[in-house]
């Protein structure tokens, strides 16, 4: 069993399983990478979907009872080293929208992957990128997405990101302009600019 920096990783996934396999095997594929990590997994709670599968792969858990959403979403943030969304829908996305937009504004300094299984959010970024490009997103913001098209690269792209993103926020609040040149370059490596 290899060690990983994240001690615990949080997952935004379906509530619902999608038409095709590869959604459900994104799942399973995720589940065990982290077993085989040793990275405990924290999720929404339920058993359905594709939240009911990767649950099933790595574990039956401790389950925490949580008297509303916005409990269940501040104890996701707040015991979570790293966030990883995988396919989904409103509820995945607006997940991953809110620890984007927290990492943002400063109030954490965790990495967020993207599993983009399949391309399933290939129009997502596209989007991204025309708001990056009609002055909506700051382009050092772009960057927090950290994204890959399976569960080992993502998990390593995320660990490699974790000490430049450190950086990243807790001095410049995610303006990537103004570091240093030898920061941007490593930045660069790290989040394959
Ligand atoms: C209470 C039960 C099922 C109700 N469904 C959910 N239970 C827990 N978490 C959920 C549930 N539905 C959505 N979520 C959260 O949103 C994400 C999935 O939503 P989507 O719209 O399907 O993308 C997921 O990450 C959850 O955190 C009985 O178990």
């Amino acid at each position: 069993m290899s060690t990983s920096k994240f001690k615990t990783i949080c997952v935004f996934c379906g509530s619902n399983l999608g038409k095709q396999k590869s959604y459900q095997d994104v799942a399973i594929d995720l589940g065990k990478e982290l077993v085989m990590k040793n990275i405990n997994l924290l999720y929404g709670g339920g058993n359905i979907g594709l939240m009911g599968l990767i649950s099933q792969t790595v574990f039956n858990g401790e389950v925490k009872p949580v008297e509303n959403m916005h409990q269940r979403k501040a104890e996701m943030t707040h015991n979570a080293d790293a966030f990883i969304a995988i396919p989904g829908g409103y509820g995945t996305l607006e997940e991953l929208f809110e620890v984007i937009t927290w990492a943002q504004l400063g109030i954490h300094n965790k990495p967020v992957g993207l599993l983009n299984s399949n391309g399933y959010y290939n129009s997502l970024l596209s989007f991204i990128d025309q708001a990056v490009e009609e002055g909506f997103i700051n382009p050092s913001a772009r960057h927090i997405i950290v994204c890959a098209s399976n569960a080992k690269q993502l998990i390593q792209k995320l660990e490699d990101y974790y000490p430049c993103h450190e950086q990243v926020s807790s001095k410049l609040n995610w303006n990537y302009e103004q570091l240093e040149h030898s920061e941007k370059k490593k930045c660069k490596f790290n989040l394959n600019m």
